[in-house]
């Protein structure tokens, strides 16, 4: 988890720094973890250590608190001679001017978490999964081209991905071609450019399986068009096997030559809808597992009410949650998560429900949330009763009816609370205490992570 949390923190600090600021104190730099909400940063001796205190605390702590930590801490610790000597700076500071980067030679540009077995399958895209496996298993034959679509982070890059792991675990000789119709536009006008178009071609027409990202990007790029029109069908003809990806069908992709279209609607066309709420909370799971966390189910359950359509969003917010957590110190909880994520989306999608408030109340005034909504009449008793009325009229959308249901009693008794609370409030402080530290810790504070 800390990896992640440092990767946020490095990127914020890169962009608040300059690069040879950046290469000079931060890349030598290692993160050791973080401690009771304390994030460790190892430096390589005490020079290191002072010169971080004095000139980047600020800094860091500005990048947890953007991070969500409330109160960000941050210690250095002088790392030991070994350690420091494995320490190799990440990258290399980027030129002053990056050119157009050289075409690049054949290679897997594979990213090793897309695969079938993380692959998690649900209504919204069964008939997609089972197109791609059934493309894997027999490329060129199944379906060809395999032209899969959905919206902005549904899992298409993923599946193109899985069937290219697949290929390559069973055929190592195989030759597996991934780019974005982006990047093969460059590479195309940078061949162009450098009478370079036969090792261009070479390249992309000598491949088994050619996967091609965001096919839609093709629209108004007549060269590239014409290029990969001549790609496709050297492939196609020799039976490889081509996957695009798109945001649209083909019929959908504006000043798309019509012959390529129809070499697109040759195949198999096939579409990713947005998940429904099991098919989010199960990539939640794994991935929570994946990363070593133990997530209870309620609070997946309420990071995936809060995104509904994107799954790399979905992942975001989960490593959010977590880097919340962590960097507070507090458990995975629905109050920690509602915190966590209140930044990011609208906080009136985070609902509380009814029993958060009741036990949150019964556990300020230490009696049980059955004794609460019974029948007594004790001032111990009616006072909390009260409070928990008022406050879950404030904090959730509630009628009062509903309300009154929840405590067994009618709504003008839950009108009558509200008054109450609202007077008392306003003329004993103890009680606007009580009361403003209820509602503080179920708006999402730590503490309230804690009790709740
Ligand atoms: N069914 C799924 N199971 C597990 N993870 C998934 C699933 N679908 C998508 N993801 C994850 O969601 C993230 C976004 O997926 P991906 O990049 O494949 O989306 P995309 O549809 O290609 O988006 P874009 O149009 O932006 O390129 C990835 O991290 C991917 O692993």
């Amino acid at each position: 988890m800390s990896q992640e949390i440092w990767a946020d923190v490095l990127s914020y600090v890169r962009s608040n720094i300059s690069d040879v600021e950046y290469h000079t104190w931060f890349a030598p730099v290692k993160i050791l973890g973080v401690r009771e909400g304390s994030l460790v940063i190892g430096v390589r001796n005490s020079f290191a250590q002072e010169w971080f205190k004095k000139h980047y605390l600020g800094l860091l702590e500005n990048a947890l608190r953007s991070l969500g930590a409330e109160h960000p801490q941050v210690s250095f610790e002088v790392l030991p001679a070994v350690q420091e000597a494995m320490i190799l700076p990440d990258d290399p500071p980027p030129p002053a001017r990056a050119a157009a980067p050289a075409p690049t030679p054949v290679q897997k540009s594979l990213n090793p978490k897309y695969t079938f077995e993380n692959f998690v399958i649900g209504p919204n895209n069964n008939l997609a999964h089972a197109a791609a496996l059934a493309v894997a298993e027999a490329p060129g034959k199944a379906y060809n081209p395999l032209f899969i679509y959905g919206d902005v982070g549904l899992g298409k890059t993923h599946l193109m991905h899985a069937v290219g792991h697949y290929l390559a675990e069973r055929f190592p000789e195989k030759r597996i071609e991934y780019v974005s119709t982006e990047s093969f536009t460059n590479e195309l006008i940078t061949a162009i450019r450098e009478d370079k178009t036969t090792q261009f071609r070479n390249r992309y027409r000598s491949v088994d399986l050619l996967l091609v990202d965001d096919i839609q990007f093709l629209a108004r790029k007549e060269r590239t068009q014409e290029e990969f029109f001549h790609t496709f069908n050297a492939l196609y003809e020799n039976h490889k096997q081509i996957i695009l990806s798109s945001d649209r069908p083909p019929k959908d992709i504006q000043t798309l030559e019509s012959r390529l279209r129809s070499r697109f609607e040759w195949g198999l066309i096939t579409d990713i809808q947005s998940p429904e709420f099991e098919t989010r909370v199960a990539i939640l799971k794994m991935n929570a597992e994946h990363s070593g966390m133990n997530i209870p189910q309620d609070v997946l359950e309420l990071i995936a009410r809060q995104v509904t359509t994107n799954i790399r969003e979905l992942e975001g917010a989960l490593m959010r949650v977590a880097a919340f957590a962590s960097l507070n110190n507090a458990p995975f909880s629905r109050a920690v998560a509602a915190k966590a994520l209140s930044n990011v989306f609208a906080p009136q999608e985070v609902q509380l429900e009814m029993g958060d408030i009741l036990s949150a109340v019964a556990a300020q005034y230490e009696i049980s949330p059955d004794l609460i909504r019974g029948s007594g009449r004790a001032r111990e008793v009616v006072t909390p009763r009260q409070v928990a009325m008022y406050l879950i009229r404030e904090l959730t959308s509630h009628s009062l009816p509903e309300i009154g249901q929840f405590f067994g009693r009618d709504h003008s008794t839950v009108m009558h609370a509200v008054s109450k609370v609202t007077e008392g409030v306003a003329k004993d402080p103890e009680l606007l205490a009580q009361v403003d530290r209820l509602r503080h810790q179920l708006q999402g504070s730590v503490e309230a992570g804690e009790d709740t």
